[in-house]
């Protein structure tokens, strides 16, 4: 699991680390780790040009120390000080070491660290660093714990910021290193172990091996019925593509059985693709409301009746009050979440991971966000966030191929939350394969499932 600590939580696990270490030994970790992560980025030190730009705190302190380790490794390092004040140990360092200081000489730089400020920054950059940055404008940038400018807790960027090319960050991962937009601003992440102890964090990322142990697996003895039954009530006469993409998407194997529900129309067609598929009768989940047209709010009033955990989709979402409480997976994007919420997209937008537990709180359901970086929100604040995934999956359908699949794993018997966040990386993943023969459509993501599952889970 990867795991994602708010500043609060980092601060006390370095006080207790520092209280029983030598001086400044924790920021010499931190220090070698950025330069050796520097020294890959760069191939090769000699005659290299590193230029550090540099802020009043320990995050400057950081690209200073590793300055020196780059320069007697023969790389030529300069350090832009962008403060009245800098790390007095760092820049003794880096001048003993035989870096310069002061502003940069004329000429080309291989790479720019961006020191200015770390999980002690405000959001946003002061004038001087913004011209700063403009100087060096199109070089290469290696970010210090996070990119500057961006809001650490949050992921939220409001104001000029550094888009680094890696991000090299200390001891855990950082809120903003998972949540867009700023995850988009951190580049590849490079995480540098120091020794923290740290407690539960607010944020995760389900990595393949999580999802590989929370995959529903048929036991010995398995028979159809045990292995939970999916219903889909999505698609309609006129949508009668949004019920086979969800139908595909149930259809994964994970349950034993999935049921149609749903238009005549939509149904034939069902049958003549999925001849496995059955009609209406009990399921273990309900997955609803893609294609559902102005029949949305009956099938999922007729599915909240049942009483089984639901999947609550695109023309649905706009019923959602009828799910709040019950065990149910509501599955916006971002102007369906605005809708629900009363507020504008680009509000949802520009702060992600609270509009999603706003929202999970509100309906007192999972809530997942579709995203690039999809946000998976439980009514207690807890998230998770799918960084598996292909800009190839912004692609008609592929959200109906989702919610099957979800439906699929609550039928299985996982829990709301991790039939949502196993699904979401399932989907992303399947996507991130087919896209390796090129650009896919929704059902793609769909026969890409099997291949994935089986590289995943033998049973
Ligand atoms: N505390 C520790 O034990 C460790 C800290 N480490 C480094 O220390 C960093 C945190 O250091 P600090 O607490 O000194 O804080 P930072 O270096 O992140 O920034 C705080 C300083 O920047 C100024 N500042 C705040 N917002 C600004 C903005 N928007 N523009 C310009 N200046 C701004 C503040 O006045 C303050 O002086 C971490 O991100 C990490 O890089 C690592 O060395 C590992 C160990
Ligand atoms: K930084």
């Amino acid at each position: 699991m990867l795991r994602a600590h708010a500043v609060e939580q980092v601060r006390a696990a370095e006080a207790e680390l520092l209280a029983r270490l030598p001086e400044g030994a924790l920021m010499q970790r931190a220090a070698a780790g950025l330069a050796y992560a520097v020294l890959d980025f760069l191939g090769s030190a000699y005659g290299r040009r590193v230029l550090l730009l540099v802020g009043s705190g320990d995050n400057g302190g950081d690209a200073l120390y590793a300055g020196a380790t780059l320069a007697r490794r023969g790389v030529q390092v300069e350090a832009w000080l962008l403060s009245s004040s800098a790390h007095e140990g760092g820049v003794a360092a880096l001048r003993g070491a035989g870096g310069r200081i002061g502003r940069p000489a004329p000429g080309a730089f291989d790479v720019v660290v961006d020191g200015i400020v770390g999980i002690g920054g405000r959001p946003g950059l002061r004038p001087d660093a913004v011209a700063a940055l403009a100087h060096v404008a199109g070089t290469p940038v290696v970010a210090v714990d996070t990119p500057s400018g961006v809001d650490v807790d949050t992921g939220e960027i409001s104001g000029p910021h550094v888009s680094a090319d890696v991000t090299v960050t200390f001891g855990t991962h950082k809120v903003c290193h998972l949540v867009d937009p700023a995850a988009q601003a951190c580049g590849a992440i490079h995480l540098v172990d120091i020794g923290l102890t740290l407690p539960e964090p607010p944020v995760e990322a389900l990595q393949a091996a999580d999802v590989a142990a929370l995959l529903p697996r048929p036991s010995l003895d398995a028979q159809k019925y045990a292995r939970g039954v999916v219903g889909v009530r999505a698609g309609s006469a006129t949508y009668t593509g949004a019920a086979l993409l969800s139908v595909s998407g149930a259809a994964c194997g994970l349950a034993g059985m999935v049921r149609y529900d749903g238009a005549p129309e939509a149904a034939a067609m069902v049958r003549a693709a999925h001849p496995e598929v059955v009609g209406p009768g009990r399921v273990q989940a309900w997955v609803v409301g893609s294609g559902s047209d102005d029949g949305a709010e009956d099938a999922l009033r007729r599915s909240v009746a049942d009483g089984v955990p639901l999947v609550v989709d695109a023309d649905a979402l706009a019923h959602a009050g009828l799910a709040r409480g019950r065990p149910a997976v509501l599955t916006p994007h971002a102007g369906e979440l605005a809708r629900m919420l009363g507020v504008e997209r680009a509000d949802v937008e520009a702060r992600w991971l609270d509009h999603a537990r706003l929202a999970a709180r509100q309906y007192d359901a999972v809530v997942l966000l579709k995203g690039r970086h999809t946000v998976i929100a439980r009514p207690d604040g807890h998230a998770r966030v799918t960084t598996a995934g292909t800009p190839w999956l912004a692609t008609a359908g592929a959200g109906d191929v989702l919610g099957g699949l979800i439906g699929a794993l609550l039928a299985a018997g996982l829990t709301p939350y991790d039939a949502a966040s196993v699904g979401s990386w399932l989907h992303g993943a399947a996507a991130t394969l087919a896209a390796r023969r090129g650009p896919i459509v929704a059902s793609d993501v769909a026969r890409s499932l099997p291949a994935l599952l089986g590289a995943l889970a033998t049973p």
